[in-house]
């Protein structure tokens, strides 16, 4: 097990990074975070911004995993993943879902300003772009009631051609149980697991038919790995939208896990406008390579992604009051 912290003088570099992401998405229009260089290589610790120091914890384990262990043995060395389309309009979608050269789209919907038939607009778009041997899943976000989700859930489906899941339609898992048992659409738990108090014991099993798992919020590599062995659903790993380097921890479990049967959501760095590496871990015919430790920095792009010394207090106060909680007996 990684050690429980690590005095944060021990760390070689320490750097804040802003990227602007190309489209707004879920709200966020500038991606921060911190890199960080130990014994083992380099972690990125990028809570989002309305997540409280509590909740940023198991973010920083993540980052500390990174920099103090090697990740385990894997056992693919390249990930199908999805292509992520947020929610723009029709046109913009489909131009995302044809430059990606991926075979599944995951598909925003839902998103506060936004109508029920923007949503169609936009899977039907994507269906033409994609082609009838893609895949489409869509994420709500936790934006909808039972009913509201049974209902679109099924609209989505007839204008997608066919949805391989719905990602998290619901708040409760209570209410995904519900939902899944009136649609013929998977359903897919992602929230209900990553902002769990306790993620290795949610009753996931009888409300969803797939697990979204992430490392970065869940602890790492290895927490999460546990965190898929315990709720015992397949499993899709998708990213926090980090930088090619906490990025390139999410492809180490996804290419450990002992089954994948689905795409990942890893695509992300295309979201991104500009990256800390010079060799970006972006999809090539919709896969991403295995690596078996994380990409180095490359000081040009970090220099160019450097933010103001104000916005470098503010992540770096986080960070010693996250690594303090952290470091708590
Ligand atoms: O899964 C993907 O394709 C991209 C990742 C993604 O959607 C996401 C990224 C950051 C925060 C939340 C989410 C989410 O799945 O809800
Ligand atoms: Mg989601």
């Amino acid at each position: 097990m990684a050690p429980a912290t690590i005095d944060l003088a021990e760390l070689d570099a320490v750097r804040v990074y802003a990227l602007p992401m190309r489209n707004k998405f879920r709200g966020v229009t500038v991606r921060r975070g911190v890199l960080l260089s130990g014994p083992a290589g380099w972690g990125e610790f990028c809570p989002f911004e309305d997540y409280d120091d509590a909740q940023s914890v198991p973010w920083l384990r993540a980052a500390l995993e990174a920099c103090t262990e090697e990740w385990p043995e894997p056992v693919r060395d390249r990930i199908p993943v999805n292509c992520t389309v947020p929610a723009v309009p029709a046109e913009k979608a489909a131009a995302i879902v044809a430059a990606s050269g991926c075979g599944t789209a995951k598909v925003k919907i839902a998103e506060p300003g936004q109508s029920p038939g923007d949503d169609v607009e936009r899977v039907a778009a994507v269906r033409d772009a994609l082609g009838p041997g893609g895949a489409i899943r869509v994420d709500a976000n936790a934006a909808w009631d039972v009913e509201t989700a049974i209902t679109r859930i099924r609209e989505l489906d007839k204008a997608a051609g066919g949805l391989e899941y719905a990602e998290q339609p619901c708040p409760t898992i209570d209410e995904l149980a519900v939902v899944r048992r009136r649609v013929d659409v998977r359903i897919a738990a992602d929230e209900s697991i990553r902002r769990a108090e306790d993620p290795l014991r949610v009753a996931v099993a009888g409300a969803a038919d797939v697990a979204i798992i992430k490392a970065t919020p869940l602890g790492g590599v290895r927490r999460a790995l546990r965190v898929a062995e315990a709720c015992g659903l397949p499993c899709v790993v998708s990213s926090a939208v980090e930088s090619s380097v906490g990025l390139a921890a999410q492809v180490a479990l996804a290419g450990s896990l002992p089954e994948l049967p689905f795409a990942c959501g890893l695509g992300t760095v295309a979201l991104l406008d500009g990256d800390v590496v010079a060799d970006s871990l972006l999809p090539v015919d919709g896969h991403l390579p295995v690596l078996r430790r994380p990409p180095v920095p490359d000081p040009a792009r970090v220099a160019a992604a450097t933010p103001p010394a104000d916005v470098q207090r503010y992540w770096l106060d986080r960070l010693r009051r996250v690594h303090d909680l952290l470091a708590k007996p």
